[in-house]
């Protein structure tokens, strides 16, 4: 199956900007997108790795490859899904995702057995962290609550649609308070990056957060 990861290369995790520099959040993303990247392929894909910008060699693993488009997220997407082929796509900012839960999501089936049309892994908050799309006329339209658009552009296509609950791939990064995911449930480089930084879980006042020293 194609796999894509989108991923804003320019003034990234914008969301963060309270804890991390701009340098940091250029290098935290990259870290996280390497990670995404290494899952994937620990999970049988190749990962394509759908970019606003041009790639540093070193940002990701072997075999991994890039294409630039420097469109809106959704404009830059559906122009990869009119190749008619089935496609995984996974956001970039997943720090929490194993392969087991892209293989959830790739061997998601119906009641039959069949595999879906489309499967979904929606994120907190209401948004779309990982896709998979068998239905050649459908379209993805990211933002806001996307999660319920992709249902519903699913539901006018007549097309089979599983969704994937995982807290695995459920878990992006956009606020601050989404790192102390990292810090509780992550044990690899994306933990370790921030661990370096000074980050730590916050537990002074009942709700775990996290805080810088
Ligand atoms: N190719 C591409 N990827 C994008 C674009 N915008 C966001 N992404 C990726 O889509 C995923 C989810 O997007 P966001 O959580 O908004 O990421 P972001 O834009 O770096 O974060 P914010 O600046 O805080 O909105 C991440 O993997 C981003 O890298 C875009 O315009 N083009
Ligand atoms: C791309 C977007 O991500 P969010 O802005 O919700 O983090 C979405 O999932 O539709």
């Amino acid at each position: 199956m194609r796999t894509l990861v989108p991923f804003a290369a320019v003034e990234p995790k914008t969301r963060l900007d309270s804890v991390l520099t701009a340098d940091e959040r250029a290098e935290f993303a990259r870290v996280m997108l390497r990670s995404v990247c290494q899952t994937l392929q620990a999970a049988g894909s190749e990962p394509i790795v759908l970019s606003t910008a041009a790639l540093e060699a070193t940002t990701l693993p072997a075999g991994a490859s890039v294409v630039v488009d420097d469109r809106p997220l959704t404009t830059a997407v559906n122009d990869q899904l009119t190749t008619d082929t089935p496609t995984l796509i996974v956001m970039a900012d997943l720090p929490l995702a194993t392969p087991d839960s892209i293989r959830r999501l790739t061997a998601a089936s119906d009641a039959a057995g069949n595999d879906v049309d489309i499967a979904i892994a929606p994120g907190l908050g209401g948004g779309t962290n990982a896709l998979v799309v068998r239905e050649s006329a459908f379209r993805v339209d990211y933002h806001g609550a996307s999660y319920l658009d992709h249902r519903e552009i699913a539901a006018d296509l007549s097309a089979t649609v599983e969704t994937v609950d995982s807290r695995q791939l459920a878990t992006d990064i956009d606020e601050p308070s989404d790192l102390a995911e990292v810090l509780i449930h992550g044990d690899g480089p994306v933990r370790a990056w921030l661990v370096d930084a000074g980050f730590e879980l916050d537990r002074s006042d009942g709700r775990v957060g996290v805080r810088r020293r």
